[in-house]
């Protein structure tokens, strides 16, 4: 492991999420030299780091379990005085403030703080990640890197909330995120497909779930927007939701924070199951309320996909990417039995061979449509960021 810290400087991604941080040390080209996940860090939790192949317990400690892993992070790092250009930060909302990756100083910390309650499964932590290491190397340029930068170009009615503009004027409308995965298969996908410069939607679904259309390798429509609870469904997140259902919560007496905790961590998977958030469990669940998780979760993105072909007016390339993208081959198998009707065609053994690692298309050779897997690496776009505004 020391070897992979020495040598030329390079740039460390981190994104500390709402119950993994996941971190990697990136050189100007080719892979990451290292990279780590801590996991269990929900509250609660039991924080474990996987690195090298190998997964080990953090000793027990007073902390909270993502204070702690930063903690362990911040010092293995600092012990090792490894050469750092920058350290790159996934941060989920960048707001309208923050469209394009920047240098992280006070008065922008503060202004991504306000949005905090936009996305509080993550926002809290990503900056709580650059409060750690900005404490700890002060001399190394701590750079922010926004999921929302991708869409920030957003055709106007996208971005658009069925609001009066009133409340459009104080910044609600729709943003869009997943956009470090979705710059990251975008260019993955550039190099290797004429296609992806046509009419394509990206699959973003893992923890967190969100479709986007792009043309040119632009977003042009997304499935999440004002915050990260809106459009498909997800791990333990509603997605899109009738507004009225939450009026009808407040009239029964649920508190605010009651109706937060229900959006944003009993719900998706985890709340329809009764089991779990995580799409292996329900997969080797017999029971009926797993299977119907699964079903709905798969019927949301048919539907949403559906609409975004509407918008794009036909489509010529879909891509799956995140941990059930990358590795759930039934769910992708059932998602183009849907879209048939757009002359969507598997190749169901090419599907069923994809493992995850490695980019691989999956469409039948008869197929009007290019299907492909692509695992993704938010740390190395962030990283390629944090470069390219270092360099000016
Ligand atoms: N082999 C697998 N089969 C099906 N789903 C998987 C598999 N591995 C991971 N997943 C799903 O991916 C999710 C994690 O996705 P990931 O993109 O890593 O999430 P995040 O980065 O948002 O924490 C897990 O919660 C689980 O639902
Ligand atoms: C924005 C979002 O939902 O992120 P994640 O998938 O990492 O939870
Ligand atoms: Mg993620």
């Amino acid at each position: 492991m020391r070897e992979r810290f020495e040598g030329q400087p390079a740039v460390l991604a981190v994104n500390a999420g709402s119950s993994s941080l996941k971190c990697g040390l990136y050189p100007a080209e080719g892979p990451a030299r290292w990279t780590c996940t801590y996991e269990g860090l929900e509250p609660g939790g039991q924080p474990r780091l996987k690195a090298e192949g190998q997964s080990q317990p953090l000793p027990a400690s007073a902390e909270p379990p993502m204070a702690q892993a930063l903690t362990h992070l911040v010092s293995l790092l600092s012990a090792a005085q490894v050469p750092l250009q920058a350290v790159a930060h996934r941060i989920v909302h960048g707001g309208s403030v923050c469209v394009a990756p920047c240098l992280l100083d006070a008065p922008t910390l503060d202004a991504l703080a306000a949005l905090n309650p936009l996305a509080p499964l993550h926002q809290p932590h990503n900056l709580a990640g650059v409060a750690a290491f900005a404490h700890a190397l002060p001399g190394v340029p701590q750079v922010g890197c926004f999921d929302t930068a991708f869409h920030a170009h957003l055709p106007p009615l996208e971005q658009r909330l069925p609001l009066p503009s009133a409340l459009a004027e104080q910044g609600l409308r729709r943003y869009g995120f997943h956009g470090l995965s979705y710059q990251y298969v975008s260019e993955v996908l550039a190099a290797r497909s004429p296609c992806a410069s046509g009419r394509a939607i990206l699959a973003h679904l893992g923890n967190g779930a969100s479709l986007c259309a792009t043309q040119g390798g632009v977003s042009v429509a997304t499935t999440m927007g004002f915050s990260a609870l809106d459009g498909l469904m997800m791990g333990s997140r509603s997605g899109s939701l009738d507004p009225g259902v939450l009026l009808h919560l407040w009239r029964q007496g649920w508190s605010h924070t009651q109706v937060e905790e229900l959006l944003y961590k009993d719900s998706g998977l985890k709340g329809v199951s009764g089991l779990s958030a995580d799409m292996r469990t329900l997969r080797a669940s017999p029971a009926p309320a797993a299977q119907e998780a699964i079903a709905l979760f798969t019927r949301r993105i048919v539907r949403e996909m559906g609409g975004l072909v509407a918008l794009l007016g036909g489509v010529d390339l879909i891509a799956f990417t995140g941990g059930i993208g990358e590795h759930d081959a039934l769910l992708r198998a059932e998602v183009a039995r849907a879209l048939a009707y757009l002359g969507v065609k598997l190749d169901g053994t090419a599907n069923q061979a994809a493992s995850g690692d490695s980019v691989q298309a999956l469409q039948a050779a008869d197929s009007a449509v290019e299907l492909w897997v692509v695992p993704t690496d938010e740390g190395r776009a962030a990283a390629r960021a944090a470069m390219a505004l270092l360099a000016g």
